[in-house]
């Protein structure tokens, strides 16, 4: 379980999270929403340890942060950062020699998944397509846990449902994922859990099935009462 106590981090003067606290737990998907600027981002940061925060506790199955962090969760950001003149077998390549945990049959299995073509070139790929890479590159490695920062953001609905596909499949497997994303549409029925952040707070924590369960209610549902009050 990724365990997040209490958390708060300031940009100079500005407070970007205020006492922030949730869990995520290994086998599901946790869904972190907010507007833009609600700090989702810092948090996935922050438990890579890229972002000091203060106060709080951070623990991934009882261990506080360390740089061997990287065994246990691997960080998908919002955008690709290769070096744009790599193909992506170089990249993968690349990948290779810096993470042990690196899993080749793996990222062959998604290169067919998302059917990529492993000579293209990193800076001729669509935005789609590089949106495809970032996760055949991050889902490739061995790590019980991964965060994954707007992997819909500006992508067409196409590549959105053959993203969201990968979720059901083995490829995801038994891990636990944390997402953001403002496209709850293409991933709400496979949502465990929902964190709704507002004004740097937690606003909500709340499982997707007992709130369509006990109140009637999807997850975009709760959304609009939040953000629309
Ligand atoms: N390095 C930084 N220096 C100063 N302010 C920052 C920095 N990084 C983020 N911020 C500010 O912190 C706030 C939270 O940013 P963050 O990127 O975590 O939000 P987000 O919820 O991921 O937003 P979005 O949905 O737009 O990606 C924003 O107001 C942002 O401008």
């Amino acid at each position: 379980m990724i365990e997040i106590s209490r958390i708060s981090k300031k940009y100079g003067r500005k407070r970007v999270l205020n006492e922030v606290t949730f869990t995520a737990e290994k086998g599901q998907i946790t869904c972190l929403i907010g507007l833009n600027g609600a700090g989702k981002s810092t948090i996935l940061k922050a438990v890579m340890g890229l972002t000091p925060v203060s106060g709080g506790d951070i623990r991934i199955d009882g261990e506080p942060v360390t740089p061997r962090i990287y065994e246990r969760v691997s960080f998908i950001p919002d955008s690709l950062t290769m070096p744009p003149g790599m193909r992506i077998e170089e990249a993968m390549r690349f990948m290779a020699d810096f993470y042990p945990n690196w899993n080749l049959p793996r990222a062959e299995e998604l290169l067919s998944f998302f059917q990529l073509n492993r000579m293209d070139k990193i800076n001729d790929l669509s935005k789609g397509t590089a949106a495809k890479v970032n996760l055949m590159l991050g889902l490739s490695l061995d790590a019980d846990y991964v965060l994954m920062d707007e992997p819909f953001s500006g992508i067409d609905i196409f590549s959105r449902e053959q993203i969201a596909s990968v979720f059901t499949t083995h490829l995801i497997e038994d891990r636990g994922v944390i997402i953001t994303t403002h496209e709850i549409h293409d991933i709400e029925h496979l949502i465990d859990k929902v964190v709704l952040l507002d004004g740097g707070r937690v606003y909500r924590e709340f499982s997707a099935e007992d709130v369509r369960m006990q109140e009637g209610k999807s997850v975009v549902d709760v959304m609009r009462e939040v953000y629309r009050a």
